[in-house]
């Protein structure tokens, strides 16, 4: 169970996240939505302590998250992983590799640094290649494979930290629909064998899609927290002022994704 409590992020004036509370069961899938500048990465990545929070705490099964230092706070980034929209592989380095690196916290320095790994560890690491369909790819560059591809070996890397669970920060801004649909289906699927996953998503469609509840977020505060299909367009419309389309094709451009091509205005 992750606890969010009254959550807050300042940066000087700006509150970017503004006293969010939430209760996360174990082996949920939340989508997080909102327009850019919500606070949708903040919330995030004060969940892993990227950042900082200014005020309120963060609970996972009764330990307090935002009081954790040194081993301790390594081994809760160990066991929170992030993906990115960028994805963050290491290009030059072959795809096996890269999710190897997923390893690379569990261990002492120094077989770190030599980049050491055992049998079962590239056992395990060719395994979640293999689970989405990636195993055939182990020896090339990562920059050889396409933005789903790459993708999916962060969710492998991701995966090789033994997570509890993912954080995704719009893993499906740069893609095109097919490879963004593997994308949602590879966290699902981690997400189905009991990871808990906290997703920001610019495309709602998706979100309804793939979540099991949908939290969105205005000017740093929960607006909404439920399931897909009390999100009805005329929900956004209360929340958001803006039609469903309007919001979809605002958000897109946010993220610097094509524009959607069907937004799903009648979807409730
Ligand atoms: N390091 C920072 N320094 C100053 N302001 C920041 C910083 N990070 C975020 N902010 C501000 O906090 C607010 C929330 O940003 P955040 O990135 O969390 O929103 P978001 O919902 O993820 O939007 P986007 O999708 O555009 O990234 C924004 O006004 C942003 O400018």
């Amino acid at each position: 169970m992750l606890e969010i409590e009254r959550l807050t992020r300042r940066f000087g004036e700006k509150t970017a996240v503004d006293g969010v509370s939430l209760s996360i069961p174990a082996g949920q899938m939340v989508g997080v939505i909102g327009r850019s500048g919500a606070g949708k990465s903040t919330l995030l990545r004060m969940l892993n302590r990227l950042t900082e929070p200014s005020a309120g705490r963060v609970l996972f099964d009764g330990t307090d998250i935002t009081a954790l230092r040194g081993q301790a706070l390594r081994d809760w980034r160990m066991r929170c992983a992030m993906i990115f929209q960028q994805f963050n592989l290491v290009q030059r380095l072959d795809v096996l590799t890269n999710v190897l690196v997923g390893r690379l916290n569990r261990r002492p320095v120094l077989t770190s640094l030599l980049r050491m790994f055992t049998a079962q560890e590239r056992a395990m690491a060719l395994a979640a290649l293999d689970r989405f369909d990636l195993a055939e790819t182990a020896l090339q560059r990562a920059d050889t494979l396409s933005g789903g591809q790459q993708q999916r070996v962060a969710i492998a890397r991701a995966l090789l930290q033994e997570p509890r669970i993912i954080l995704a920060d719009e893993p499906i801004a740069s893609l095109d629909p097919r490879n963004a649909r593997t994308v949602m289906d590879a966290l699902r699927g981690v997400n189905r064998d009991g990871i808990t996953v906290l997703v920001n998503l610019h495309d709602l469609a998706t979100a309804r899609d793939y979540c099991d509840r949908i939290v969105a977020l205005n000017a740093g505060r929960v607006v909404f927290d439920g399931p897909p299909p009390a999100l009805t367009a005329q929900r956004i419309r209360e929340i958001y002022g803006v039609t469903e389309e309007e919001f979809a094709e605002e958000a897109a451009a946010a993220v610097g994704a094509p524009p959607p091509r069907h937004p799903a205005i009648a979807a409730a």
